[in-house]
């Protein structure tokens, strides 16, 4: 037994980490992954970078000479590659070392993007579905070498033994793995097959799949990837691609866009989704690396306003996080993201320019993301405010179709005020937008920035009042016993009565009344009601002059005529109760109480009233 040594034991001595080597096999295959199929991927990405190797070393080897064969029967699951292989030093310096991995050894750092993995851990992922790896290998690097077998469990340990050449005749690498019991759903045949699919079906590398059954293997990647191929026409191509997206996420794209970065190897394709997502919704995409499928949730290829995509892109040098969930925030990702968001604007100006009946489908579906958009982003907005619908007195239409119509543009700022004044407006002849939905109002302010001919002001009560003719002043005297008792009737509401001549004549009545104006009002009746009190004191501070609403009636209208000639006070009065509650429910707000109770007790009194004519 040898003694402790002394000096490890001064002060200030350098000491190494123990490890407890279960705790961390443990961590690293159980915990980092979301589920127990990624053990395939891990596999077949060490057989791609074994390949990738295999072709740096042997550069005059034609593409395709060097294989992928998957193998998996009830018992065992077995990947076996023509790469560049490992020596018995190869083994113990990175097989048998967590955290060390070929890919990032000196002398090929300048090589680091060519390969898929990186960390040195990738490996034990397999024991989320075996309790030992089984590796025999032979290099390619070091022809004379020996085959060697490696068996890693998962407690830590590990044996390595050489094999006589013959025992694997030419370099490669196959990894057997004996599925645990509980792991039967990952490592079936029929499984394992349908993941080689879906990891690798994009890879460049000729890959097979055995199921043991005595047929022929089976190709798992039988065609390049759908943008790489050739087709007769562009329309064959663009519906190839359509029909791939609906393959890969299970909806038939509005359009699909092709994405092209030659600086980083990428391609791929971006999927219009048919139907608006949910605000704040983020949609992951399908990256795939040298077209090994490594990430399905990857939502930092695109900034986050690209909702309305869904991409599959395959990259020569993204780096995937060690986990493969996700990218490695860096330079390159930041580069590729803005540049992709630049193919993605191009497109809207495609269809812009010269595709209406495209973009008026992506406008159908996405306006609403797309309005939310475009108050942020200064490009979409030039772009696509033109082209966004609003609801205007000419009905549903673009602001382009409405501005050719209408140079002065006008704007309410609540839903209920368009409805108060949308009829009146189009008959005297303005245009008027409803600004009362979120970011409506502060887009349409914009458009002068696009047209500036266009001019854009808001809607309020006095622009439209002043629209309205005043009526003579022999009509008016006649009026004025009706109108005095008019607004007798309705000084309960803070509210004018006027009489003016305007168009539709079938309008019996418009109530101008903004929210602030009621605001105000509420305002003043609480300080009254706590007059004296702080409140009360505080909210009289603040006193403006009470905006009041306006009951307009039409003189044009028969009914009107009819009323304001109305000698008898009672039926005055709830003819002008009447007409202020058919007005206030055109404007289609809610009612307040007394609102209700008015409405209800004239609509009795007409009632009482014509029943007693009758009788
Ligand atoms: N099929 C293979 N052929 C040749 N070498 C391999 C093979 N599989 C694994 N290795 C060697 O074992 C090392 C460790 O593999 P592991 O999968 O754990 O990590 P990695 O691929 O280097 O990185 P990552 O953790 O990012 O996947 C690799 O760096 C490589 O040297």
């Amino acid at each position: 037994m040898t003694l402790p040594d002394t000096a490890s034991h001064q002060s200030g001595a350098d000491r190494t980490f123990q490890v407890d080597l279960r705790g961390l096999v443990d961590l690293l295959s159980h915990h980092l992954y979301s589920s127990p199929r990624v053990y395939l991927r891990e596999l077949m990405q060490n057989a791609v970078d074994a390949l990738t190797a295999r072709h740096a070393l042997e550069p005059a080897a034609p593409a395709g000479s060097f294989g992928i064969r998957l193998y998996a029967d009830r018992s065992v699951v077995r990947v076996e590659d023509d790469g560049v292989g490992l020596t018995e030093e190869d083994v113990h310096t990175f097989l048998a070392t967590i955290g060390r991995s070929s890919k990032r050894a000196d002398g090929i750092a300048e090589q680091r993007g060519d390969f898929i993995g990186q960390f040195g851990i990738g490996l034990l992922s397999c024991f989320l579905v075996a309790d030992e790896i089984h590796v025999v290998s032979r290099s390619a690097r070091t022809p004379g070498a020996p085959a060697v077998e490696w068996r890693g469990r998962g407690d830590g340990s590990y044996t390595v033994r050489a094999l006589p050449a013959s025992a694997r005749p030419a370099p490669g690498t196959t990894v057997t793995l004996t599925p645990r019991a509980d792991a039967g759903e990952w490592t079936a045949p029929a499984r394992v097959q349908a993941l080689a699919h879906h990891f690798g079906s994009l890879l460049r590398h000729p890959v097979t799949f055995d199921d043991g059954s005595g047929g022929p293997a089976v190709p798992v990647n039988p065609e390049p990837a759908p943008w790489a191929r050739t087709y007769p026409t562009p329309g064959a191509r663009s519906r190839a691609l359509a029909a791939y997206g609906e393959e890969v996420f299970g909806f038939t794209p509005l359009d699909t866009v092709e994405l092209n970065l030659p600086a980083v190897g990428l391609r791929g394709i971006a999927c219009v989704l048919p139907e608006a997502v949910p605000a704040g919704r983020r949609h992951g995409h399908r990256v795939h690396v040298k077209g090994m499928l490594l990430s399905e949730q990857a939502e930092e290829i695109l900034p986050d306003w690209a909702f309305f995509v869904r991409c599959v892109v395959d990259a020569e040098s993204l780096r995937p996080t060690a986990s493969r969930e996700s990218l490695y925030e860096d330079d390159t990702l930041a580069a590729v993201r803005d540049a992709l968001a630049e193919q993605l604007r191009a497109w809207i100006a495609r269809a812009a320019a010269s595709d209406p009946e495209l973009l008026h489908r992506f406008l159908q579906a996405h306006h609403l993301s797309v309005k939310s958009l475009a108050v942020h982003d200064d490009e979409i907005l030039r772009m696509l405010l033109p082209w966004l619908p609003f609801e205007t007195t000419d009905g549903h239409c673009t602001l382009d179709e409405f501005s050719r119509t209408h140079r002065t543009v006008l704007v309410t700022s609540s839903v209920e005020e368009f409805r108060q004044v949308a009829a009146i407006a189009s008959a005297a002849g303005l245009g008027v937008v409803n600004g009362g939905y979120t970011y409506d109002r502060e887009l349409v302010h914009r458009l002068p920035e696009i047209r500036p001919e266009v001019s854009v002001a808001d809607l309020d009560p006095a622009t439209l009042t002043a629209h309205l003719d005043p009526v003579d002043r022999e009509t008016e005297l006649a009026a004025a016993a009706y109108l005095a008792q008019a607004r007798d009737a309705l000084a309960v509401f803070d509210c004018d009565v006027a009489l003016r001549a305007f168009q539709p004549a079938s309008a019996p009545a418009l109530l101008v009344d903004s929210r602030e104006a009621r605001h105000e009002r509420t305002r003043s009746r609480l300080a009254r009601e706590q007059e004296g009190g702080l409140w009360g004191d505080i909210l009289g501070a603040l006193q403006q002059e009470a905006p009041r609403a306006q009951l307009i009636l039409n003189q044009l209208n028969p009914l009107v005529r009819t009323a304001v000639a109305i000698d008898e006070p009672e039926l005055a009065r709830t003819s002008a109760e009447a007409l202020y509650g058919q007005a206030a429910l055109l404007s289609r707000r809610p009612l307040r109480p007394a609102e209700s109770s008015l409405i209800n007790r004239s609509f009795l009194d007409l009632l009482a009233h014509a029943l007693r004519k009758d009788s």
